[in-house]
């Protein structure tokens, strides 16, 4: 049977003058699963979402969300689809609680706001308090509160967590849980590699306003010369005769006080060919631990930049 696309972007570009913020980026995300955009600042993640929410027009391409045009199908589309924005779209006079009863009785089946709040942390004083007042981390609860309250089909998160204490961030993440586990799908930005991996099924990493690659978190870490395996040994190890007995395309490397490195695709035969060769030249490892690579590993050698903090 046919996956069903929630979101179908196809050779989208949007240009800012002499700028192509997104050059020709393509991505679909299946009904039902959590997909993050992952991308250094400034990569098109933003303006994508927007196109997709339909507050920007493409200058070509095309996008289609729940299998509508998001400009031409706004309408219909609104009570199906949450949005959380990085800023704007609030009354700054209104108060937290105010702000998402308002949003709810727009909905025809809302969740009740009190639970949603306290859920977010913003019950009590946090939702008497005017949204211009509230700190920057609870302006974003209260905007993710309002995404979600009219119980959406899908949701679009711009860095759901920017900028939130631990404890934000972990409610945060336990509701988009909740969400997937309810059928959900949520299409999320983040710069953050381990909210990638905790969260999402797909992860479509973005650079320059395209995308670089796209898969499952284990996908993007499997793959080419790309684990580790480090141990201690005597120093002086013949690191030639290692490689001999390694794949074509390893390297081996000894670092001061007899701390090696062999780096390869570190697979279980990879880690018994190691093992093997230290046996046969009566070599204990010790302190041996295999490392695989991590999505930031992936994301720096594609994209070239260190993700922002
Ligand atoms: N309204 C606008 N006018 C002009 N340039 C813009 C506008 N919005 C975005 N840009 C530019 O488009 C590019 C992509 O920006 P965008 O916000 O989509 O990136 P992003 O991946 O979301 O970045 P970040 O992670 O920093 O939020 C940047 O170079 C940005 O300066």
């Amino acid at each position: 049977m046919a996956e069903i696309l929630a979101v179908e972007v196809v050779d989208l570009v949007k240009a800012y003058g002499p700028n192509r913020a997104v050059n020709g980026l393509s991505f679909t995300v299946p009904a039902g699963s959590v997909t993050a955009l992952l991308g250094p600042n400034g990569a098109g993640k933003t303006t994508t979402v927007e196109i997709c929410e339909g507050f920007r027009r493409a200058d070509a391409g095309t996008v289609l969300v729940l299998g509508r045009d998001p400009v031409a199908d706004a309408a219909a589309l609104r009570p199906r689809v949450g949005v959380m924005l990085q800023s704007g779209g609030m009354y700054p006079g209104a108060r937290a609680g105010e702000m998402l009863r308002l949003v709810a009785a727009h909905h025809a089946h809302p969740l009740d706001p009190d639970t949603l709040l306290e859920r977010v942390g913003l019950d009590g004083t946090a939702a008497r308090t005017p949204f211009r007042r509230l700190s920057g981390g609870q302006k974003q609860l209260l905007s993710l509160a309002m995404a979600i309250v009219g119980r959406p089909e899908l949701v679009f998160l711009d860095e759901p967590t920017a900028g939130l204490d631990v404890r934000a961030r972990h409610a945060t993440w336990d509701l988009v849980e909740e969400l997937r586990a309810a059928g959900v799908t949520v299409v999320l930005t983040t710069h953050a590699m381990d909210e990638a991996e905790r969260l999402a099924d797909q992860v479509v990493i973005v650079d320059r306003g395209a995308v670089v690659a796209a898969g499952t978190p284990a996908e993007l870490t499997r793959g080419g010369a790309d684990g580790e395996l480090r141990f201690r040994a005597p120093s002086g190890l013949d690191l030639d005769q290692l490689l001999a007995a390694l794949p074509d395309g390893s390297r081996a490397s000894e670092r001061a006080g007899g701390h090696y490195i062999v780096r390869g695709t570190v697979d279980p035969a990879f880690l018994a060919a190691v093992t093997a060769w230290c046996a046969g030249n009566g070599v204990l490892p010790t302190d041996l631990r295999v490392e695989q690579r991590s999505l930031e590993d992936v994301f720096v050698d594609l994209t070239g930049s260190e993700l922002a903090p």
